[in-house]
């Protein structure tokens, strides 16, 4: 059985001790915790475990080990990419501060003060990974690049081993849509993806390095706050957990979610809709993981009541509607609120 050990405040750092069956009892440093922010374990259950299917079915998050889902990757380290990746040029991000706060650049234009808090460049792997290397504490690096035809075979021939049966079955038993990518990350260690949610359902392998994860229910919604479906951060949190400004965002400290720490051969069950924040734990080297994205089922009839997630679907159709009637975004605050206050509100 997998448990928290213990967590033991010390230096600003938790040190979280875990013991679980399968693996020696180890000492993993997780970052400070986040006030306000209460959270439960997430469940890790072996992939045979017909738990673990029955919470994957139920829309909930869960880390399956010992599916080798990407069993062919195990060997994949910095210096096997450099030399089998080829040398194509890859996106690497770049922040000044560690955090990757997603933004869409075809929505930049509808706010014109946006300022980007990332940039993002293309170099070889080689390049990269010397930068990754080279450490610096205000240029902190996170490579994303869709793994197809340009790596070299090797790499290939590594992604035609993954454990493709596992993934497939778990698609038709879920019913989810066809698998639309897979992601290939490799983060600098300390680098923090902030929370926001996606809109498709998400398989999430690990190969080097320890991510903790944060996770939290659609029907978090109201403590997270999401910008306006206009902004280029759709779907992701205004809310900046390190300092959460709790006049705008008074529901914040209501938050409550789950955390796990993911490690190789590890992968996470990320539900559509479902909330995460993600960060490369410090002291393990940078992070290699590998995303499988399926589209959502396909929505055959609609059963009342409706789920958490159904209605953050419903309120982004409704916001995008308004949105497009009013044409111009300077109208919305008004609108919006002229509809709900003193009404619904
Ligand atoms: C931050 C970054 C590199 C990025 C920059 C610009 C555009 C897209 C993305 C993007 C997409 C996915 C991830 C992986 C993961 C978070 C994590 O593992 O850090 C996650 O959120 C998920 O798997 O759903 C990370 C990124
Ligand atoms: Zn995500």
């Amino acid at each position: 059985c997998y448990q928290w050990k213990a967590k033991k405040q010390c230096n600003h750092r938790v040190l979280v001790g875990y013991m679980s069956s399968e693996r020696p009892l180890k000492f993993v440093t997780g970052t400070k915790k986040y006030k306000h922010v209460t959270t439960t374990a997430i469940p890790r259950l072996e992939y045979r475990d017909p738990k673990a299917e029955e919470l994957i079915q139920a829309g909930q998050p869960v880390i399956i080990t010992g599916s080798d889902l990407v069993g062919s990757a195990y060997h994949w380290d910095l210096d096997y990419l450099c030399a089998n990746l080829g040398n194509g040029l890859y996106t690497v991000y770049s922040s000044r501060n560690g955090k990757f706060k997603y933004y869409d650049e075809k929505k930049v234009s509808n706010v014109p003060s946006f300022q980007p808090p990332t940039s993002h460049t293309d170099m070889t792997f080689q390049d990269f990974a010397s930068k990754l290397k080279r450490k610096d504490n205000s240029n902190w690096i996170y490579l994303q690049q869709p793994l197809n035809d340009t790596v070299g075979p090797r790499i290939e021939m590594d992604f035609k081993g993954f454990n493709w049966d596992f993934a497939y079955r778990q698609m038709k038993r879920n019913r989810w849509g066809p698998l639309t990518s897979n992601l290939l990350l490799v983060g600098m260690e300390g680098v923090i993806t902030p929370a926001h949610y996606d809109e498709q359902e998400n398989l999430f392998a690990q190969i080097q390095g320890y991510k903790k994860f944060l996770l939290f229910h659609p029907d978090q919604f109201e403590c997270l706050y999401p910008y306006p479906i206009f902004h280029p951060h759709d779907r992701q949190s205004q809310v900046d957990f390190d300092d959460p400004d709790l006049k705008k965002f008074p529901q914040f400290p209501k938050l409550k979610g789950y955390e796990g720490i993911v490690g190789p051969k590890d992968v996470l069950y990320i539900p559509m809709y479902w909330w995460h924040q993600v960060e490369s734990l410090e002291g393990h080297g940078e992070t290699i993981s590998c995303t499988f994205w399926f589209k959502a089922a396909p929505t055959e009839k609609v059963v009342y009541p409706l789920n958490a997630g159904q209605k953050v679907a419903i309120m982004r159709n409704i916001e995008k509607m308004i949105a497009d009637t009013l044409k111009d975004n300077k109208n919305m605050p008004h609108f919006m609120k002229t509809m709900v206050q003193g009404r619904y509100s």
